[in-house]
């Protein structure tokens, strides 16, 4: 199967957006849940997406990924056509965690090696790929859990093994859904560090918070969500550092003229 022409492929390596979404709606079970998004990734660049409760958050990163069909729009990934792009080994995808491993009977590198399939010839992994699973498991501070079950792990590790499995294939684009969510401070410290790494390599991120906490000073931009729309797109609201959870309602003082319209729609 093709992937993306030359002109693409080629336009795509120089300075393309690594994400690129164009007035995309999306419907679940009918109902409109995505009502016209545009969101752009730059490459290297970190962007937070925000936003209350059911604002389309995970369904925008899901309709990145394929798993939510979009009814219209555009959405391209390296300057391809999301629905002809295939190189997936570039984009490191981390799920909005349910429970912890759940009855998952796989060791930690298993489910890390997963990750690094769609670098494998053949499916068979050699000792590069091994190499790359056990330094992903250095990454997150794993590598001596490397053969446990991960159901013997806590939330916060189990999370930590989601993120080396995204990490496995080395990707250029980190996608992930609430990766601090019901995990530990320690964890949520190793995580961010992960990630400044990655960023210091010239990673390029998106990923969906609650709240920006201890990953606030890797934030470039922040796209607020409300309603299935794009709320906000610019700098990442002060405020948020400390209070970005749903429902609160505090007044801070900002410097930005539209800061009071951005709280209160974060917050409805
Ligand atoms: N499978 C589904 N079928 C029908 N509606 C859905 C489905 N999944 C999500 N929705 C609805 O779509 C809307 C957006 O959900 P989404 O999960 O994208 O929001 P979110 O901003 O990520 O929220 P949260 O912060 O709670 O994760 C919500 O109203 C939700 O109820």
């Amino acid at each position: 199967m093709q992937e993306g022409t030359v002109d693409e492929i080629h336009k795509g390596a120089v300075d393309e957006p690594v994400i690129s979404l164009r007035t995309v709606r999306a419907e679940l079970g009918a109902k409109p849940v995505l009502r016209g998004i545009d969101l752009t990734v730059r490459r290297g660049e970190v962007v937070a997406l925000l936003g209350a409760n059911g604002s389309g958050k995970s369904t925008t990163v899901r309709a990145v990924i394929g798993q939510v069909p979009v009814v219209s729009g555009e959405i391209d990934l390296f300057g391809v056509p999301r629905r002809r792009f295939r190189q997936w080994s570039r984009v490191g995808y981390v799920p909005q965690r349910t429970t912890a491993a759940g009855g998952v009977p796989a060791t930690v590198t298993e489910v890390v090696a997963s990750g690094r399939l769609s670098r494998a010839r053949f499916g068979l992994l050699r000792k590069a790929d091994r190499e790359a699973v056990r330094h992903a498991l250095e990454l997150v501070g794993l590598a001596d859990r490397a053969k446990d079950p991960v159901d013997a792990l806590s939330g916060g590790q189990h999370q930590r093994v989601l993120i080396a499995r995204a990490l496995a294939s080395e990707p250029e684009l980190l996608i992930m859904d609430e990766p601090m969510a019901g995990v530990d401070l320690a964890s949520q410290e190793v995580l961010a560090d992960t990630l400044r790494e990655q960023v210091s390599r010239g990673v390029s991120v998106l990923l969906v918070l609650h709240e920006l906490g201890p990953l606030e000073p890797l934030i470039d931009r922040a796209v607020v969500l409300r309603d299935g729309c794009v709320l906000h797109d610019g700098p990442p609201p002060k405020a948020l550092g400390q209070h970005a959870l749903p429902g609160h309602d505090h007044v801070h003082p900002h410097d930005d003229a539209d800061a009071d319209h951005l709280r209160t729609g974060l917050l409805s």
